[in-house]
């Protein structure tokens, strides 16, 4: 008998394959001592080098599939494997101490990464990162235990987790990785929007997946409704085809639009824009004739690394991805690290509420040698193409002005250093906070554009977390509330003579485009795989007609209503 279970749709498409399961092992074990202690001793040094016989393979893996960069970690933790400073006093400890090999491992180790992580210096902090991810393979090997290596996967499987980090699904091949499943998430967590731009289907917030698919179970995922179904029967599977094999042929049919302009139906123009995480999503973009690059997430080059990326590495993607796109605009957002995206190198508080925290440009205002770096890399970058700087998560005026200052001093610094840097960048800001919503007109004033950031304006606007599924019925992209604030930023952009974007998940949302199309929005920026979508609704609407339906949404009680509204279109 299959089971059918209900998630949250996060990315378009059918995947039918086996679950890999991605969870945490259990790794625990009982603090015995020992008589045998020669035989506990080879026990440990085997598993070290069946660690390292491992430890390389999925290095070689890592290179071959996702660059030398993303190999790099993998290097430090080899390094640590052969380090006799770390292994002696293991085998030191086992000897001398009659325990057995897990507790000797756990008490040394433990102790190294205590001390390394009070140290005031960013390496030896990495090196405790490192330290803690080697032990814990060593103590898998020990125990028996296999850990999921996602990079290793070589056959098609569809990988089912708690949830997926973005440095997870950053990893994840393309190839062999089908779609993905998990307990946790909404629409706009960041694994739901990487899923879209890698386009591989994927179901979030299905709550405990994990608990009902064993390894190698048959998996089918349905990332246009939100269905997960565990064993399938062969008839399922031949329905889920067909399902399959429409959603293919109705995309091949949208890729005729590719080269149109996205105009409505009375001829109003606006852009179709694509927000992208890497240069590797530059290819998504091209195929689904995106007209610039509304949002590109800078943070994705900091995860999946254990270090820094310096300001020349950060100087060849930034001009790698304006080159390629060849004067078109592209709009890229300072480091937004902070809520759902960590970066273990940095050593974050954890906070009791991490979206209402030390996060963006607060981290960065704070910690400008960081900032200063990216701003670098990024106006020297700046002769190769469009380039529009962005700060995420503005909530005053002074911190706009702040980071402005501070961007204006590094573009005199290169000036005068004789770098070229354009004179035409645009300045902006992500509307993601209710209050910078509600003084747009004294930003407008200020910024050159705004882009509208709806993932988190929601879910600050709802109290909503956007990350529980739990609350998700409140996350309300239609509600009226929403939509007055959309408006106000809209106008005030509009009264000054600067230009509106939304890059949030909202902007290719096909309930909500006749309302933004009808509010004003200049520039709808979207997973590239929602843009041959939204254009054809938008050649088919009636700019006029729907400045009289926002009229009257904005007017409406409840989100129900809006969506009633906009359904009667059709
Ligand atoms: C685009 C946004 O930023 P992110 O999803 O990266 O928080 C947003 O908040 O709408
Ligand atoms: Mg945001």
């Amino acid at each position: 008998m299959s089971e059918l279970l209900k998630g949250i749709a996060a990315s378009d498409g059918v995947a039918i394959s086996k679950a890999y399961l991605l969870v945490e092992p259990d790794l625990s074990f009982s603090s015995d001592n020992i008589s045998d202690v020669d035989g506990e001793v080879e026990k440990f040094k085997a598993a070290v080098n069946q660690s390292k016989v491992e430890l390389t393979q999925i290095r070689n893996n890592a290179e071959k599939q996702l660059g030398a960069d993303k190999a790099a970690i993998f290097d430090a933790h080899l390094l640590v494997l052969e380090d006799p400073e770390l292994l002696n006093p293991i085998e030191d400890n086992i000897r001398n101490n009659k325990v057995n090999a897990p507790t000797a491992l756990n008490e040394v180790s433990t102790n190294f990464i205590t001390i390394f992580e009070n140290m005031d210096n960013e390496y030896m902090k990495e090196r405790a990162a490192d330290i803690r991810d080697v032990s814990k393979r060593i103590l898998a090997h020990i125990l028996g235990v296999e850990l999921p290596n996602p990079s290793m996967i070589n056959e098609s499987v569809i990988i089912v987790g708690e949830d997926l980090t973005p440095s997870d699904t950053a990893q994840l091949n393309k190839e062999f990785v089908k779609g993905f499943a998990t307990n946790i998430g909404g629409r706009t967590s960041h694994s739901a929007i990487m899923s879209r731009s890698l386009e591989i289907p994927a179901v979030v917030g299905t709550k405990d997946i994990t608990d009902r698919v064993k390894h190698g179970d048959g998996l089918i995922i349905d990332g246009l409704s939100g269905d997960v179904i565990i064993n399938p029967t062969d008839d399922e599977v031949l329905a889920y085809e067909q399902k399959q094999k429409n959603f293919l042929a109705e995309k091949e049919e949208l890729a005729k639009l590719v080269n149109d302009e996205s105009v409505s139906k009375d001829g109003v123009h606006v852009e179709l824009a694509a927000n992208i995480g890497t240069p590797n999503d530059l290819k998504g973009v091209k195929n689904n004739g995106a007209e610039g690059i509304g949002l590109y997430r800078t943070e994705f080059l900091y995860m999946g690394r254990d270090n820094m990326p310096s300001e020349e590495e950060q100087f060849e993607a930034y001009s790698k991805v304006l080159k390629e796109m060849d004067g078109k605009r592209v709009v890229v957002r300072t480091l937004d690290i902070g809520g759902d995206k960590e970066l273990s190198y940095l050593n974050l508080p954890k906070e009791m509420n991490p979206f209402l925290g030390y996060r963006a440009i607060r981290l960065c205002l704070d910690q400008t040698d960081i900032f200063r770096t990216q701003l670098r890399a990024l106006l020297r970058a700046s002769e190769y193409g469009k380039l529009n700087i962005m700060f995420p998560m503005i909530a005053t005026i002074n911190e706009f002005r702040d980071a402005k200052a501070i961007l204006l001093e590094e573009k005199e610094k290169l000036v005068s250093e004789g770098v070229k840097v354009d004179d035409d960048i645009e300045i902006g800001i992500m509307v993601e906070i209710p209050a910078t919503a509600a003084l747009a007109d004294i930003f407008a004033k200020e910024v050159d554009f705004f882009s509208i950031g709806t993932n988190d304006l929601i879910q600050y606007t709802m109290a909503a977390d956007r990350m529980s599924e739990r609350v998700a019925y409140l996350y309300q992209p239609y509600n009226p509330a929403i939509l007055r604030l959309i408006k106000q930023v809209i106008e005030a952009s509009h009264k000054e003579g600067k230009w509106t974007g939304m890059c949030g998940e909202m902007a290719g949302d096909n309930t909500a485009i006749p309302l933004l199309l009808g509010l004003g929005l200049d520039e709808f920026s979207m997973s590239a795989t929602s843009i041959l979508k939204a254009r054809k609704q938008i050649k088919q609407l009636d700019q006029k007609e729907m400045q009289e339906l926002a009229g009257r949404a904005i007017n409406c009680a409840t989100e129900e209503e809006v969506v009633e509204l906009v359904n009667q279109l059709s």
